[in-house]
């Protein structure tokens, strides 16, 4: 189950980070293969982490190729170590399809959670929770949020913390760390969900946030400023004290 497992790295590895393995073969330099390349992330932040997180897109954009290392990379997480995978797809559809997703990621990739688009309303997340856990998007990193988010954001949070009582510790919320302004407030309304914040790193996101946070179920996302780095190891070690400076301490 996700949250137990993260919270047994979180503890373990005194960590909040998440790397994202958002693996762009075309930004990989020095590696035969997307897999090679993850092999050698996975391998230097293992212990550095409370798990990892896998943005779908960066995979299907080599087609099948792309999915089986899709697949090996869940494979190889899953045999070296005891981290929970987040797999990145947002979707969001009719509850047949949803199903259909749930069952694909859940059932034969074997993730832990599913990063869903709660726009479609309830039967487009349920069958996520059903199987596992997920995290609904509530107001992201980018800069759009106004042209809908702003407008409905609180709906969501309202609708997930109805769902939360079904499926109590099977849903979290994803807010950007680009939203300092909204985090206090959103915080103090969102009860036991569990919070994936992304946006610290290559788009600026503030890590002063957390401080808000203390005491939740928190995962932060760092992609391309630890996984194009020149040394992985030290860039994540860096993230890794940078967050928990502000969530720990
Ligand atoms: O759901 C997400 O993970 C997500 C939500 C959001 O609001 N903003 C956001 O950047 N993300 C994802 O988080 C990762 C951020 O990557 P970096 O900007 O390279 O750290 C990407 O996989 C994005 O798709």
């Amino acid at each position: 189950m996700f949250i137990k497992k993260y919270r047994k790295a979180r503890d373990k590895n005194t960590s909040i980070l998440v790397v994202g393995l958002d693996s762009d073969p075309e930004k990989i330099k020095g590696f035969k293969s997307v897999m090679e390349f993850n092999e050698h992330i996975v391998k230097e932040t293992a212990d550095l982490v409370c798990g990892y997180k896998i943005n779908i897109a960066f995979y299907e954009k080599s087609g099948w190729r792309g999915y089986k290392a899709l697949e090996e990379t869940i494979e190889l997480i899953k045999n070296e170590t005891d981290l929970p995978i987040i797999l990145d797809a947002k979707r969001g559809d009719i509850g047949n399809t949803a199903r259909a997703y749930a069952k694909a990621y859940f059932d034969k990739l074997g993730v832990d959670s599913v990063t869903v688009n709660p726009y479609m309303g309830r039967d487009a997340i349920i069958p996520f929770l059903e199987k596992g856990h997920a995290f609904v998007l509530l107001l992201t990193s980018n800069e759009s949020i106004g042209d809908v988010e702003l407008h409905v954001y609180h709906k969501v949070l309202e609708l997930a913390k109805e769902l939360e009582k079904s499926y109590p510790e099977r849903i979290g919320i994803v807010v950007g760390a680009t939203r300092k302004e909204y985090i206090g407030k959103i915080s103090n309304a969102s009860g036991g969900l569990s919070w994936l914040i992304p946006g610290i790193g290559a788009q600026g996101g503030n890590p002063e946030v957390l401080r808000e946070l203390k005491g939740k179920d928190i995962v932060v996302n760092v992609s391309r400023a630890i996984i194009f780095a020149e040394n992985v190891r030290k860039k994540a070690e860096e993230f890794r004290e940078l967050l928990a400076r502000q969530y720990f301490d």
